[in-house]
């Protein structure tokens, strides 16, 4: 007698075949204090968008006791940018258990390492990069009446994390505008003046108002 073999013929289901549909990403850029979580919190209540901001995942993995914990925080202390792997890890693991497919990833990519790991092992390019220009003053005035408790709103480190991101960050706005992906929002403006400009910028043409 022959082998008995499962007849049943071989599908090919549209999940295991076909390459799974990326998820849209928008970078939200731009100094510290500019507004980037307030108007994410904003746009979220809006528009359909899981807000990931990587400084708090950053934050989060040092109240868990993770291994990194104390690297993150002296790193956040100092106003010093995390190593992509670590941050990396941390944005996709949010992203595989929030089940959407459209994300705000706020304060990310940081610097040039962040940006090209973050494409290399994601493969995913933003559709989009908001980027909230906004004076130091300004910036300075807000971080210092921010109150939340936070390790790097002190004059010291704000200076630092100034420095870092005309040095660091501002390249990548730089790479970002040059693929024309760039919506550059006036974020000096009162909140609700910065939404008007981002709403903009998530309304489809033909859906604005008359
Ligand atoms: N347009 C605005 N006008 C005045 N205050 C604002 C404005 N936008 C945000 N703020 C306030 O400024 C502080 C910093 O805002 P927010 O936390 O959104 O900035 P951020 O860009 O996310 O900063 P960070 O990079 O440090 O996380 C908060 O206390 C917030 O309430
Ligand atoms: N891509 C990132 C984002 C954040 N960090 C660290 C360093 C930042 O000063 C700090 C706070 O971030 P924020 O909440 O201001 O966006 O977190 C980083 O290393 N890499
Ligand atoms: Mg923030």
């Amino acid at each position: 007698m022959g082998t008995v073999v499962d007849a049943a013929p071989i599908k090919a289901t549209n999940e295991s075949l076909a390459e799974k549909k990326k998820p849209t990403v928008v970078f939200v850029l731009g100094g510290p204090g500019s507004g980037k979580g307030t108007q994410c919190s904003n746009i979220i209540e809006n528009f359909g968008y899981t807000h990931l901001s990587a400084g708090d995942l950053l934050r989060a993995e040092i109240k868990s006791g993770s291994e990194n914990g104390t690297m993150i925080q002296n790193m956040i202390k100092e106003g010093k940018i995390v190593p992509s792997e670590v941050t990396i890890k941390l944005l996709q693991r949010a992203m595989e258990e929030s089940h959407n497919d459209k994300f705000l990833i706020d304060g990310f990519p940081r610097n040039e390492e962040n940006r090209a790991a973050f494409e290399a092992v994601t493969g995913i390019e933003p559709s989009v990069v908001l980027f909230f220009d906004c004076h130091e003053k300004e910036m300075e005035r807000r971080l210092l009446s921010r109150n939340e408790g936070r390790v790097d709103d002190n004059i010291e480190t704000i200076r630092k994390r100034f420095r870092v991101f005309l040095e660091s960050s501002i390249p990548v706005v730089e790479y970002y505008e040059s693929k024309g992906k760039v919506r550059k929002i006036d974020a000096a403006r009162p909140i609700e003046e910065v939404f008007e400009s981002v709403k903009v910028v998530f309304t489809p043409k033909n859906e604005k108002a008359n």
